[in-house]
């Protein structure tokens, strides 16, 4: 079977110090996939290799080999721009930008030229917005700044602006960990009506979240990744004794 992300024999470094050794996994389409793991074990970096986003860190350094359909995304010949819309991201914090709440989702699909005209942006404006469990809430003020809504409504605009550029994969980096519980059930709700349509990789610090929205979970130690395989054995029964130390609260 053919996955949509293939990570091989992937390092990261920052300067000396090296954060990600000698990572390998593969993402698969229809799955949304969890890396857990305690604080600073690499999940972040290791995420922010699978868009190239670790490029805008000077100290830097990726190995390995990272495929998209097949397609080598550190090859000389990948245009950055086009893989950050094919590959969106959702950050910790919501960030949108200091605009209203249409030009949030209508800037993406406008600088790819996605659009012939204002009928079609307002149609692809409308539909991320309901894609991302937001338009029924905005519709009747997208010209509102984007900063001014609530925390959790400005997280699903943030989804609503990666699906404008129609990506193939959402990465998701705890995306609900600035969020209250009301607002957090939210974002995994609409994780799980977005799943399939997006291959989601989600970075969280919190296990019952993992359990609840992937299939697969990805366990991080100390920058290696000790297990991959389905939620379920990850949480119910792991193979390695690191990940049973880490489930039980034992560390982390
Ligand atoms: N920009 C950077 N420059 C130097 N070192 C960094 C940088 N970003 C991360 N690191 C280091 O790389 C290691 C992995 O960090 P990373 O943020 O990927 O871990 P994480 O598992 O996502 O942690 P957390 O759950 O706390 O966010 C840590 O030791 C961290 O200090």
């Amino acid at each position: 079977m053919s996955h949509k992300i293939n990570a091989h024999n992937v390092n990261v470094f920052y300067g000396e110090k090296q954060a990600i050794r000698n990572v390998s996994i593969d993402v698969d389409q229809e799955d949304v996939t969890a890396f857990i793991g305690p604080s600073g074990c690499g999940k972040s970096t290791f995420l922010r290799t699978l868009n190239r986003m670790n490029d805008t860190v000077a100290s830097a350094r990726v190995e390995g080999d990272i495929r998209l359909d097949g397609e080598d995304i550190y090859s000389k010949d990948m245009d950055v721009v086009q893989l950050r819309a094919r590959v969106g991201m959702v950050f910790q914090k919501p960030n949108p930008f200091p605009k209203s709440i249409y030009e949030n989702v209508a800037y993406g699909p406008r600088i790819h030229g996605l659009a012939s005209g204002k009928a079609e942006l307002d149609t692809i404006v409308e539909q991320s917005l309901t894609r991302a469990g937001l338009w029924s809430e905005v519709k009747d003020r997208l010209s509102d700044s984007g900063t001014a809504l609530s925390g959790g409504q400005q997280q699903r605009l943030c989804i609503a602006r990666a699906i404008a550029v129609d990506p193939e994969v959402i990465l998701m980096d705890e995306p609900c960990s600035a969020l209250d519980p009301i607002a957090t059930a939210r974002i995994e709700e609409l994780i799980h009506d977005l799943r399939g349509r997006y291959a989601i990789v989600i970075v969280t610090h919190n296990m019952q979240q993992a359990a609840r929205v992937s299939q697969k979970t990805a366990f991080f130690h100390l920058g290696e990744l000790v297990e991959y395989g389905d939620t379920n054995d990850i949480f119910t029964n792991p193979r390695e004794q690191r990940t049973t130390d880490y489930i039980t609260g034992r560390y982390g």
